[in-house]
């Protein structure tokens, strides 16, 4: 593929506008100035060079102005906490091995032998907590964080690579059109050079109506974008923009940006209602044929569908001149059932043929269709992360924390994940480098195509080797000769900046031969290059295989934070998308992509390694969680111990340990500005999640293993939210942030759970009010491991007695019931 002739101007359209420190300043008039006053970061100035220089310039980054700065954060205090939780779990391990050996030597001074396999279980059980609690340690122990100064890209001369930016949506029921319209606005809106973007939208619904929604949104674009850079405006997705009012966002009332406003918000206003009253049959079988591709298609098989929505390349656009808007591709790959079409992960490799073959730029953007660029020079920050190393492999990919707009008060679901990301994201930020979170990260191209850094010894042996032939590449990207030509382009770094040299257009049939969904036979796709296979979560595979090849990676977190996505509400929809998430990190531990091996074989860092087993473990918890939870109604029940009496010194351990455990994670949730309820609610749903959707995840695969299940990928559901974070997201529920239930078995274990506990608890109270307490028998210990874990159960309680979606449904309760009485039964046999 070859580079367009540069006409210097079409790149720049729209920079000289951007300014960096704008937002925030208050928006009085004399800050609407021409903003040609500010200095442009894009380098605007710098007369255009050749080709040879700007490759050059790009690559060469000796003696450059820091685009970049690793800031090590102390956490001194953090370690010593660190180090006293492990003391203790150490020594409740010690005096627990300790007391079982007396035991068997002699019956403990005299003392009936408490039950000794529950002290077995309790100490297999705590042994595993010690090894994730170690786990934990190893990924938070040395935080850093990078800052970045897009300010600064100008006085490098370099020129910004392209980006093609991919939007992924499955679903136009589960993922509206509007929404997914307003993440490709807040992208097409970007501070970048709009000729260095194009984005990208992939329909797994394959629906006329998302179809349509973007081809409307491309023409709403064309005012929308002018309007933002305009008037700098600070959040480019329409709806939060929209949602507050324009006095709001202007000190003093400017008559022209006051029209302007009223105008884009009433066109918004129409966008919306066309979008939302389209529908799939009458586009369909509209006279214009415009839709005549879907006639007939069923999402599950059906040939691909690509329309140019928007083609900067195209003569009619060039003609009219440069209005700073980036083309917009929709690609509806190839479906039949006779191929599996894995998911994701098998929509975002398609993106990236289709991206090679139309615009292949060496930086690619991924997020998903709820997540809007939420700070429009993120491009730009993430530029200083990719250009800013004098040897890029610091920076495989740079990746953003997940955060959430709209997010319901004090996170009743605990899935915003604040203080992972503050603690576990930053902690490894400082080893190997941030893990691939699958939405809102810059890729380099080439690395996704399994390149590894340019100083490993792989390169080096390449190199003796000389670049691999025709035939190899062939056997790797597959058999078109346009992926494969711009693949050799882009593995061997030329395509800093890439062009097609014809409109997007001219080259449809290229693109649909290489979304077939047969092209991939005989490939390494999905193995060596592109997103991995064989994983619900396709993005950590996908991480882990570029830590593996040697690359370290990086933390993109400019602050206002870069995107900004939905996190699901209610019972169901959380626990699923947790299922999903433990399943597939469980299926990677399983496979032979484990990230152990990949350590032994390849350049995963070993303490990288251990940080990935903190979230590929979690399904693994399940079963030691659970046994553990059963421990203290078995003892009740059955009138047994696990833990030390009051009366022995081995009592203080338990509760030291207990008390530092939980004032450490208060402390973090203080640390991250949380509330305490944000605390208590997280730490609530940790044992909530641990007893179902973790348990199920490892059941799943279980079963998947054994050949008789196989795994899916549920979407999970979106909503527009109100972007106001006063709690009150999903409005006309009556309570928001109150659990919900369904029939799905996820909900079982935990009831069952629910009410062991408290048949436990008040077996126990009774006998120990008739009976009195017993040598051997349960003490303070047990009651209190029962009282707390139903407080933690709450939501069950609670939904044991609650009516509709609040209640838990009959059948669920009918299973939990055989459960609970199967349990007591085994207890009280003996
Ligand atoms: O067959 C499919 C299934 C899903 N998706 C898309 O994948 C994205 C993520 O799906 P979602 O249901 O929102 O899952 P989440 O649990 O919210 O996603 C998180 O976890 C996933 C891995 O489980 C990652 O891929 C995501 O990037 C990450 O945001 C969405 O854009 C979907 O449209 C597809 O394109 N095709
Ligand atoms: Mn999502």
């Amino acid at each position: 593929m070859g580079l367009r002739p540069r006409n210097g101007t079409s790149w720049l359209c729209g920079c000289e506008r951007l300014s960096l420190s704008i937002y925030d300043r208050p928006r009085t008039p004399e800050h609407l100035v021409p903003s040609s006053v500010f200095a442009c970061p894009l380098a605007c100035a710098t007369e255009p060079k050749t080709k040879s220089d700007q490759v050059r310039s790009a690559m060469s980054s000796a003696k450059k102005v820091q685009l970049q700065e690793r800031v090590r954060l102390p956490r001194t205090a953090w370690k010593l906490a660190d180090l006293a939780v492990l003391f203790l779990l150490l020594a409740l391990l010690a005096r627990r091995a300790a007391s079982l050996l007396d035991l068997r030597v002699g019956g403990g001074g005299g003392m009936p032998p408490p039950c000794t396999w529950c002290w077995l279980a309790a100490l297999v059980c705590e042994a595993w907590f010690t090894f994730v609690w170690l786990l934990n340690m190893n990924g938070k122990w040395s935080p850093v964080r990078f800052d970045t100064h897009p300010e600064r890209l100008s006085e490098r001369g370099d020129e910004l690579p392209a980006v093609d930016m991919f939007v992924t949506t499955a679903d136009p029921k589960l993922e509206p059109p509007a929404v997914t319209v307003n993440t490709v606005l807040s992208l097409l809106a970007l501070d970048y050079p709009a000729g260095k973007l194009a984005c990208y939208v992939s329909d797994d619904g394959c629906s006329a109506v998302t179809c349509y929604a973007l081809r409307e949104a491309a023409g709403f674009a064309k005012l929308w974008v002018p309007f933002c850079k305009k008037h700098m405006v600070a959040v480019r997705a329409p709806f939060v923009y929209f949602s507050g009012a324009p006095v709001e966002r202007t000190a003093a009332a400017d008559a022209e940006f006051q029209r302007d406003w009223t105008f884009m918000k009433k066109e918004y206003e129409k966008l919306v209602s066309r979008i939302e009253n389209a529908d799939e049959e009458s586009l369909v079988r509209r006279g214009d044929g415009e839709f005549a591709e879907f006639v007939g298609a069923d999402r599950r098989n059906h040939p691909t569908i690509i329309k140019v929505l928007r083609d900067r390349r195209s003569k009619s656009s060039e003609a009219a001149g440069d209005d700073g808007i980036p083309s917009l591709v929709y690609i509806s790959r190839e479906k039949s059932p006779r191929h599996h079409h894995h998911f994701k992960a098998g929509a975002m490799n398609v993106l990236t043929r289709v991206s090679a073959v139309l615009t292949n730029a060496p930086i690619m953007l991924n997020v998903d269709c709820d997540m809007f660029a939420n700070n429009p020079q993120v491009a730009l920050h993430a530029m200083c992360l990719l250009l800013g190393f004098d040897d890029e492999s610091h920076c495989g990919f740079a990746q953003a924390p997940q955060k959430f707009y709209g997010a319901l008060k004090d996170d009743p679901f605990g899935n915003q994940m604040q203080v992972v990301y503050e603690k576990f994201g930053f902690g490894i930020a400082g080893l190997q480098g941030m893990f691939y979170g699958g939405t809102g990260c810059f890729h380099r191209r080439k690395v996704i195509y399994g390149a590894p850094p340019d100083s490993s010894t792989d390169v080096q042996l390449r190199r003796v080797i000389g670049s691999p032939s025709y035939k190899e590449l062939q056997k790797k990207f597959g058999t078109s000769k346009e992926l494969i030509e711009s693949a050799r382009s882009t593995m061997s770094g030329d395509t800093v900046f890439a062009a097609a040299t014809l409109d997007l257009s001219s080259r449809i049939e290229e693109a649909k031969e290489v979304s077939a969904c047969s092209y991939e036979a005989g490939t390494c796709w999905g193995q060596e290059v592109g997103w991995v296979y064989g994983s619900m979560t396709e993005d950590v595979l996908t991480g882990q295989r570029i830590h593996a090849a040697g690359w370290r990676t990086v933390l993109l977190n400019p602050d206002p934070p870069a995107f900004l996505g939905g996190a699901p509400t209610g019972g169901p929809a959380s626990l699923t998308q947790y299922k999903r998430w433990a399943t597939g990190v469980l299926e990677i531990i399983f496979s032979r992509n484990n990230p152990v091996l990949l350590c032994i074989s390849k350049h995963l860092e070993f303490r990288q390694c251990l940080a990935y087993h903190v979230i590929d473990v979690w399904a693994l918890r399940a079963p030691f969680e659970m046994c553990y939870a059963l421990l203290g109604p078995y003892c009740l029940l059955a009138n047994r111990s696990f833990l030390p009496k009051v009366s022995e010194p081995g009592f203080l351990i338990p509760v030291a340990l207990f008390l530092t455990y939980n004032v450490y994670n208060f402390s973090e949730y203080m640390d991250s500005r949380l509330s305490a309820r944000a605390w208590w609610n997280n730490h609530r749903m940790q044992r909530i999640v641990s007893s179902s959707a973790w348990l199920l995840a490892f059941l799943t695969v279980v079963l998947k293993t054994l050949g008789l299940s196989e795994t899916v990928f549920e979407v999970t559901r979106k909503e527009q939210q109100s972007p106001s974070s006063d709690g009150d997201a999903g409005a006309g529920d009556a309570d928001p942030g109150r659990f919900t239930f369904d029939a799905s078995p996820v909900f079982v274990p935990p009831t069952a759970l629910t009410v062991v506990n408290v048949v436990a608890v008040a077996v126990g109270a009774w006998r120990a009010a008739v009976v009195g307490a017993v040598p051997g028998g349960p003490g303070v210990g047990e009651f209190v491991c029962c009282g707390w874990l139903v407080l933690c159960l709450w939501p069950f309680v609670r939904g044991l007695v609650g009516m509709g979606s609040y209640g838990i449904p009959w059948s669920v309760k009918l299973k939990a019931g055989l459960l609970v009485a199967a349990f007591v039964h085994l207890c009280t046999r003996t």
